[in-house]
């Protein structure tokens, strides 16, 4: 869409891990998005998921109608394991000091691997930070907030399909039992959905037990047979080789960069698969921090703009198929327009370089 605006991979000084920032754009405002602490074959990987990741982040906030630019964070893990914790403290705190030297450009905030306790330990460094916990003043775990979102989203796909909203009957299959996976998995099961899950934890199986949820083995919950699939985990799960074994209706969930290419959302469409773009599903989370972080709004504004996502969902759905376009299409012009009214005058470049006043 746009080219990266900043890139800086930087060897932290108490951990020796590489911790990279992505920034993307600024034109609609300074870049937010999570810290990801995760396992990658190479740190070539993790830099390469920061880019995407950060993109995604931009045609998040356009789509939203959120003031903000797309960045990410990402750290490459060493090994298989968990970090130890002073490891893991000093990884933070290195996140913090190259956060800190963007000097407002770019504030983070959780994503996988990460969470309010680490952003609250950012936070005593820098306070370019979102969703540290509550008692020290942030909005705290954007995880249900997602989850919530990620329902609105459903709803709208849900009554495209099969004229309802609500989830009831619905047969769904939810692929990560994370944070959001977990919290939107209860959510639906509240609601009468039939469920198949799976998380390469084992312990997941407690979760799936707890909601009477089927367990399915995590290769094959993509070719479950089911009315929804919902990504929940990472990303890269939709490629030219898992499309045609899909056997649902409609891919609708919050793991961030769920196509391996962008041409797999021609594949899905081809298919008859109604696919929403994951930035568009997984937008409750930093709706709900900037709204209450931001514009301080009241908890009941802010999940109402969450909410609102359904409203999005419903209006691409209806401009992808008056156009005659994917949603994917629809929710990427929808985003280049709002990147390029940020522009002016015409012509010139867009504004960046703009920072958090926190
Ligand atoms: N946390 C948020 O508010 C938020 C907001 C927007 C988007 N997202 C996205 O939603 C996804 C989940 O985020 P989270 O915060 O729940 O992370 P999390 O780390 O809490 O959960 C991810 C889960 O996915 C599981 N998993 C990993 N690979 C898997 C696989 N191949 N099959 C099945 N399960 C697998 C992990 O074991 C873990 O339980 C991520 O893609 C994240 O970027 C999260
Ligand atoms: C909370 C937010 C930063 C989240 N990780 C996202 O991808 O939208």
């Amino acid at each position: 869409m746009l080219h990266h605006e900043q890139v800086v991979i930087h060897t932290g000084e108490r951990s020796g891990l590489p911790v990279m920032v992505a920034i993307h754009s600024t034109a609609l405002g300074p870049a937010a998005g999570g810290l990801r602490l995760w396992h990658y074959p190479d740190w070539r990987d993790g830099l390469a998921d920061a880019l995407r990741l950060s993109a995604a982040m931009t045609a998040k906030f356009a789509v939203a109608g959120l003031p903000g630019g797309g960045g990410k964070t990402v750290v490459v893990l060493p090994g298989r394991g968990e970090l130890d914790p002073r490891r893991r403290r000093d990884v933070l705190r290195d996140v913090a000091d190259v956060i800190a030297s963007l000097g407002g450009r770019y504030a983070t905030g959780p994503d996988v691997g990460t969470g309010p306790d680490d952003m609250a330990l950012i936070g005593e460094t820098t306070p370019y930070v979102f969703c540290r916990p509550a008692r020290l003043g942030g909005s705290g775990d954007s995880s249900p907030h997602t989850a919530r979102g990620s329902l609105a989203a459903l709803r709208a796909v849900g009554r495209r399909l099969y004229g309802t909203a609500s989830m009831k009957g619905l047969r769904l299959a939810v692929m990560g039992l994370g944070r959001v996976g977990a919290g939107l998995a209860r959510l639906l099961a509240a609601e009468g959905a039939a469920l198949t899950v799976t998380d390469i934890d084992p312990a997941g199986r407690g979760i799936a037990d707890e909601l009477g949820a089927l367990w399915c083995p995590p290769d094959g919950i993509l070719a479950a047979d089911v009315d929804i699939l919902v990504p929940a985990a990472l990303g890269s799960v939709l490629t030219k080789q898992t499309v045609p074994e899909l056997r649902c209706r409609a891919v609708v969930g919050p793991a961030n960069n769920q196509l391996a290419s962008p041409d797999v959302a021609d594949l899905l469409h081809h298919r008859g698969i109604v696919w929403v773009p994951d930035h568009v599903v997984s937008a409750g989370g930093v709706i709900n921090a900037v709204s209450t972080e931001l514009h301080r709004v009241g908890a009941d504004r802010a999940q109402a703009r969450v909410l609102a996502i359904e409203t999005t969902v419903d209006e691409l759905l209806d401009t992808a198929h008056r156009h005659g376009r994917t949603p994917a299409r629809a929710a990427e012009e929808l985003a280049l327009r709002r990147l390029r009214g940020a522009s002016a005058p015409a012509g010139s470049p867009a504004p960046r370089g703009r920072t958090w006043e926190i």
